[in-house]
């Protein structure tokens, strides 16, 4: 059987924890019955050896199994890597949803994908990287009492995503302790207010006054001053007129979204500013967690 869940971008400037879509860059993992349990890893993290025995996938795989079947299983487990670790793009969430449907599937037993969410939930507190990891397309999504509420909107074919991706990693964990721990009022009806703009965008397709509604108060110049360059991204990728610059989740990925013709430009004059940094374009994903026999 095979699980593949897509990368993700959080919070889309003022969205904190609430807002998040998926892109069309996919980890992949095979799972066998074997007689042996072994672990081989392509692409991402293939030479990080931390990720060759009990790591954050096997640990919540084994939970779920074993919750569901009474029993230990032994597997093969071949992962097939594309999305980078701690850049912002959703590596933690795409493991989390993609150890409880792989648990499921081995275990046999259907499972919705409201129920995969919250389930994921127990492992991400945030519901804004696993809610589009789960369903694809744009998402907002809320937590009451333990539980994720969200609303969907699939994204045109006529986006792209042009990412620029440091050589840095930046650990979620660590960079929420970075952020204060109170906002200002007025701040407060800056992000809540441009949040919901945004949101109406997305679902409106009135694309152009993404430009206004991107913008943040809480958390991405914080963030920013830990890899002052992003600074510079945000700079250039605004001067090309794009419909949205953000840093991706926790960073240190900045995510940029424009018309389709525009996308290769737009590349271009990253790569030649930023050599150093990974520079792509991706489609938008609209399916979200995929599972084959
Ligand atoms: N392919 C993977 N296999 C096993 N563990 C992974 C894998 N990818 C990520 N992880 C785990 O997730 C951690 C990275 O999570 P973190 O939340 O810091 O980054 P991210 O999810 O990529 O970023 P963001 O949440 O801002 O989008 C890694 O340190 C590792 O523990
Ligand atoms: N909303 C999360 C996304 C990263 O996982 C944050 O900004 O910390």
């Amino acid at each position: 059987m095979i699980i593949s869940v897509p990368a993700t971008s959080a919070n889309l400037g003022p969205g904190f924890d609430s807002l998040g879509l998926s892109l069309s860059l996919r980890n992949r993992v095979h799972i066998q019955p074997s007689k042996f349990f072994s672990v081989s890893i392509k692409g991402e993290g293939a030479n990080n050896p931390r990720l060759k025995g009990n790591n954050l996938f096997i640990n919540i795989f084994n939970d779920h199994y074993t919750h569901l079947t009474g029993k230990r299983g032994v597997f093969r487990f071949r992962f097939y890597n594309q999305i980078p670790l701690s850049r912002g793009l959703g590596s933690s969430s795409a493991v989390i949803v993609s150890a409880i449907a792989s648990a499921y599937s081995a275990a046999g037993v259907n499972i919705s994908r409201r129920k995969l969410l919250n389930l994921a939930l127990h492992y991400e507190h945030h519901p804004d990287n696993i809610t589009p990891a789960v369903m694809g397309g744009f998402n907002v999504s809320v937590v009451e009492n333990n539980k994720v509420y969200s609303q969907r909107k699939r994204i045109p074919g006529y986006l792209k995503a042009v990412v620029v991706i440091p050589d840095k990693p930046i650990s979620t964990a660590h960079s929420r302790t970075t952020l204060p721990r109170s906002y200002r009022k007025d701040d407060a009806i800056y992000n809540l207010s441009h949040s919901s703009l945004l949101t109406a965008c997305f679902f409106n397709e009135s694309w152009e006054m993404l430009r206004i509604a991107a913008r943040d108060k809480f958390h991405q110049v914080a963030r920013m001053k830990n890899l002052p360059e992003l600074f510079d991204v945000q700079k250039l990728a605004i001067e090309n007129n794009v419909l949205m610059s953000t840093l991706s989740g926790s960073g240190s990925t900045f995510f940029n979204m424009v018309y389709k013709e525009d996308a290769k430009p737009l590349l271009e004059k990253f790569q030649a500013r930023f050599p150093s940094f990974r520079c792509a374009i991706f489609d938008f994903d609209n399916d979200g967690v995929l599972f084959r026999d």
